[in-house]
């Protein structure tokens, strides 16, 4: 697997960027920040459309840029794939025209995804013949992404790529995303400020607070983690990653295993033995001393208290291992007292609303 390495210093008037950062060199990494906290500013370092100072970028085996051996490759020589807000498609050009152009910008022989995968990974066959203005936002952007890909980049960069979508559009991209990240190798780097999103996509993540890098790891542990502000988020939710099991016909129910046991989920057009990611919502996860039973919530794990912080309003944040996954649950403080919460009070986690993301 290639590890990305980005490192260097951006200054500005009121404003200075510094990074230190090693990557997975697969999986979308998301930046993630407030705004003016410096996402696009270290995307657009990685791209090479800003040179930063003291800098290094490494991908794999290319090195962009690394002051101390004097190399810094100009941006028209980096394999990237960029994606914007906006689609930025040439308007009087047809989409399969559109998607020719970029792949024509890099010789044949390092030509490594054809325009028919990316055709089919983006799903926009049917648009061929068509020109953007004819196109929605999300087709448009679906677009303006196989045309990245078409160029057989060594590394994706996208730059709040949903931010000009309303909610519907977005959520008819990010499958596309999903499948992307699935069966590509390339790694991904996503530039958000919307929790949800970032939550539903991104394998690691990076913080961004005023130019500094806060923490950088992956998703489902970044998350939880009482110390950083995401789990104070309204839609604070962790991540659970687990497998389809068994489909009950009779039910409609899926079960998905995950360390912490088996969750049960109306079905949704799962198969046995599929991959799945859920996002469980820390305002859906309520605690019980003694194991449920007599219950309509069907999920119940065993668990035990991690840390526990207080949150807005006399509410309290809790973070809770379920065998190894980490969950989150907003409860009050007299809910706290009442059962005498304290870290590694084990404990059940019922869980009212399970999303399932892919
Ligand atoms: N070309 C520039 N010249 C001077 N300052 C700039 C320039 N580009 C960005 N900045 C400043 O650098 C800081 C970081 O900007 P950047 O766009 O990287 O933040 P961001 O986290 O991507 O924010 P947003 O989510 O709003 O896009 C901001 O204070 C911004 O005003």
């Amino acid at each position: 697997m290639k590890n990305l390495l980005l490192k260097g210093k951006v200054t500005r008037k009121n404003f200075e960027l510094d990074f230190d950062l090693a990557l997975p060199g697969s999986g979308i990494t998301a930046f993630f920040g407030e705004s003016g906290a410096g996402k696009s500013t270290l995307l657009r370092a990685v791209a090479g459309l800003v040179q930063p100072s003291d800098g290094q970028i490494r991908i794999g085996d290319e090195i962009w840029q690394d002051d101390e051996k004097k190399i810094f490759v100009p941006t028209h020589k980096r394999s990237v794939g960029f994606v914007f807000q906006d689609a930025a498609l040439f308007p009087h050009l047809s989409v399969r025209n559109n998607l020719q152009y970029g792949m024509k910008r890099i010789p044949a022989e390092k030509r490594v995804i054809s325009l028919e995968k990316a055709v089919d990974l983006l799903g926009i066959g049917h648009l061929l013949d068509r020109v953007p203005d004819t196109l929605s936002g999300g087709e448009q952007q679906r677009v303006s992404i196989a045309r990245a890909l078409a160029t057989s980049p060594d590394i994706m960069l996208m730059d709040e790529p949903l931010a000009a979508l309303d909610m519907k559009r977005k959520s008819e991209i990010i499958p596309y995303l999903m499948r992307l990240n699935a069966e590509l190798e390339i790694p991904i780097l996503y530039v958000s400020h919307a929790l949800e999103e970032v939550s539903m996509l991104a394998d690691h993540l990076v913080l961004l607070e005023k130019g500094k890098v806060i923490a950088s790891g992956k998703i489902s542990e970044m998350l939880t983690r009482l110390d950083l502000p995401l789990a104070y988020y309204d839609v604070a939710a962790a991540v659970v990653n687990g497998q389809v099991i068994e489909e009950d016909r009779e039910y409609c129910l899926s079960t998905i295993r995950f360390s912490g046991g088996n969750i049960l989920l109306p079905s949704a057009n799962l198969s046995v033995g599929q991959q799945v990611r859920l996002r469980v919502q820390a305002r859906d996860v309520s605690l019980t001393t003694e194991k449920p039973v007599n219950t309509s919530i069907l999920n119940a794990f065993e668990a035990t208290v991690v840390n526990l912080s207080p949150d807005a309003n006399g509410q309290v944040l809790i973070e809770l291992d379920a065998k190894g996954t980490r969950l989150l649950s907003r409860i009050t403080s007299k809910s706290v007292n009442t059962l005498k919460l304290g870290i590694g009070k084990p404990i059940f986690a019922q869980v009212k609303g399970i999303a399932v993301i892919e």
